[in-house]
């Protein structure tokens, strides 16, 4: 039938709709190989930011590894007949089997908290009020040896979870229409591309409030586990049971949109990578730069100079080109764009209140050099 957004729903899948023992195991199999490709030799052990007790973690960097090993046994799986389409028609179980996980997940995590020493709990998240601090987290890094709970679900079992399932919907609809529309190849490589940028600059994740700053509870394994994969995959989704007529000349114009949106957010984010790991990097060493008090310095021309985050305006420009090879009929293929909209604008303003717990006044000569967040001259 046709998609809709506002009205009634024709009908509420029952409970045996959502519950199967076949996603169970799926889920529990597709979680398990993340965990022992995780485990896997890394080509490279990066250090964490430093820790209230002035210690540093240590993380595997193999996560773009786990994706290409993923890739090839999903192929092989493939050759040998895995019908990797069927997975299209159990979204809807996966889905909940993986709230279920992250629900439970998340119990343990609350209660291992009791047992970790102050200084390894969250700055928020601790609030004694047990529902708030169950769902934003209380243990900042919590570990058992050296395997990290949030870093791993931040990076692999979802993100990786995410493309499988877009890739599971263009097999489905070759099936069904015998070959997958070009819609459905564009937001397929365009999302390939973010997440293998995403695994391949595994890294900077390490710098990330979450990662620094947010405990791991239900909202961020939730986020990571369930949200990431099964609504990230909606554009995909959508085309799977809407098929859109795109040709060539708009086709070419979108890619164009996703190489623009890549070209700031991958621009931007590897600007201040190279600034932060050597200021004096030949790449970044003629941009102009604001002193603060803590010695850190803040780049104010090049990327940095445009906007505040002009990581986000091209991530933004990215969400705006998934979107539009499903067309203009329908708000659902929309949703991401307007859902990431407001996520970007809150961590935007998160990060700002942080970036003025830090830096103080030169936080404000920066607002006065670039008065625009996202948005040159509008926001
Ligand atoms: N698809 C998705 O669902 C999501 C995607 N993302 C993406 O992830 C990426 C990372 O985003 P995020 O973690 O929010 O943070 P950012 O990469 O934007 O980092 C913010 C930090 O950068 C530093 N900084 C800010 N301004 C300057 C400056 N002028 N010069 C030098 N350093 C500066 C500050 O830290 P310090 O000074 O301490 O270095 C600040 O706290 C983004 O590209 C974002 O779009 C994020 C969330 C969700
Ligand atoms: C309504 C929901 C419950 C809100 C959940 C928020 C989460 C979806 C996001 C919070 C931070 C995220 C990050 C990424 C994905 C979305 C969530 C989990 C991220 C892994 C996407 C890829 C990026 O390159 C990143 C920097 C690795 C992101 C890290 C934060």
């Amino acid at each position: 039938g046709p998609a809709r957004l506002l009205g009634p729903t024709p009908y509420l899948p029952g409970l045996e709709m959502l519950w199967s023992q076949r996603a169970l195991l799926l889920w529990l199999t597709w979680f398990g190989l993340q965990v022992a490709l995780y485990l896997l030799p890394a080509r490279k052990v990066a250090e964490g930011q430093e820790l209230k007790d002035k210690s540093r973690l240590h993380y595997p960097i193999n996560g773009f590894q786990a994706l290409v090993l993923t890739a090839l046994l999903v192929g092989l799986g493939v050759l040998v007949g895995l019908p990797l389409g069927e997975l299209s028609e159990m979204l809807l179980p996966l889905a909940f089997v993986a709230t279920l996980a992250a629900f439970i997940f998340s119990l343990f995590l609350y209660m291992k908290a009791q047992v970790a020493p102050a200084s390894a709990l969250a700055p928020g998240g601790n609030s004694g009020n047990p529902i708030y601090d169950f769902f934003l987290g209380r243990e900042l890094n919590p570990r058992i040896c050296s395997f990290d709970f949030k870093y791993f679900c931040e990076l692999r079992p979802g993100l990786i979870g995410w493309v499988l399932i877009n890739l599971a919907l263009l097999v489905q609809e070759a099936e069904l229409r015998g070959s997958p529309s070009l819609a459905m190849w564009l937001v397929n490589g365009f999302q390939l591309l973010y997440v293998g940028d995403a695994l391949w600059h595994e890294e900077a994740v390490l710098t990330t409030m979450d990662i620094t700053h947010d405990g791991f509870g239900f909202m961020l394994a939730f986020g990571d586990l369930v949200w990431v994969p099964f609504t990230y995959s909606l554009q995909a989704q959508f085309l799977l049971y809407h098929p859109q007529p795109l040709r060539l000349p708009m086709a070419s114009v979108i890619c164009l949109i996703n190489a623009i949106g890549y070209y700031i957010f991958r621009g931007a984010n590897s600007q201040k990578d190279t600034f932060r790991k050597n200021p004096s990097d030949p790449r970044v060493a003629d941009l102009e730069t604001i002193s603060t008090a803590t010695g850190r310095q803040l780049l104010v021309s090049g990327w940095w100079g445009m906007v505040r985050h002009p990581n986000y305006l091209g991530d933004l420009i990215m969400a705006l080109a998934w979107s539009l090879p499903c067309g203009v009929s329908h708000l659902l293929p929309y949703f991401y764009l307007l859902y990431f909209t407001a996520l970007l604008v809150h961590r935007e303003a998160r990060d700002e209140q942080q970036c003025l717990q830090k830096y103080g006044r030169a936080w404000h000569e920066y607002c006065q050099r670039v008065p625009y967040r996202i948005l040159p001259y509008i926001y």
